[in-house]
């Protein structure tokens, strides 16, 4: 199966964050043919009153089911101290599963497709950077989706 994670983060050295989370994902046996996006700087969305985020997207296949891929991206999350103190609140590091396959998935833990992927350009840009032509579930394609949005405020982090 064919999944998309979102990657983000805007705590404690977030391109490090990323950086790190990135190293764990690739060399994770259960994950193959593992790709990432660019790597963006963007505003937060929802309260403004926490640091900007260093957002990715990566895909790979894996024969994990939604659950157990749930289990192991928040474990990774667990290692990097990740700290929950308020809803929409900063975050050392995010891991999203965006796209498993072409499931649906409404369990308590685990919605999928991630509800508000399609509104958040720090989520289809770096998508676009890897499928753009792939549809998404409102019959649109990850291009056509990207003109729908506003990325004024992403800036691409090179090096
Ligand atoms: C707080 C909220 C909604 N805002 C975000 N805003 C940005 N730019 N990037 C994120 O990853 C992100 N994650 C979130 O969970």
């Amino acid at each position: 199966m064919t999944a998309y994670i979102g990657l983000g983060s805007n705590l404690d050295q977030p391109l490090e964050q990323i950086r790190q989370a990135i190293q764990t994902l690739a060399t994770e046996p259960s994950l193959i043919h593992f790709r990432v996006s660019k790597l963006y700087a963007s505003k937060p969305v929802g309260p403004q009153d926490q640091p900007d985020y260093v957002n990715a997207v990566a895909s790979f296949e894996t024969s994990l089911s939604g659950i157990k891929l749930l289990d192991l991206l928040q474990s990774i999350e667990q290692d990097h101290h990740r700290r929950r103190e308020r809803h929409w609140g900063p975050r050392t590091l995010d891991l999203d599963l965006l796209l498993y396959g072409q499931e649906q998935i409404d369990l308590p833990r685990l919605t999928v497709p991630h509800p508000f992927m399609l509104e958040r350009g720090f989520v289809i840009q770096p998508l676009h950077d890897l499928a753009p032509d792939m549809l998404l579930v409102n019959g649109k394609t990850v291009t056509e989706q990207l003109h729908q949005l506003d990325t004024s405020d992403l800036v691409i982090i090179t090096e």
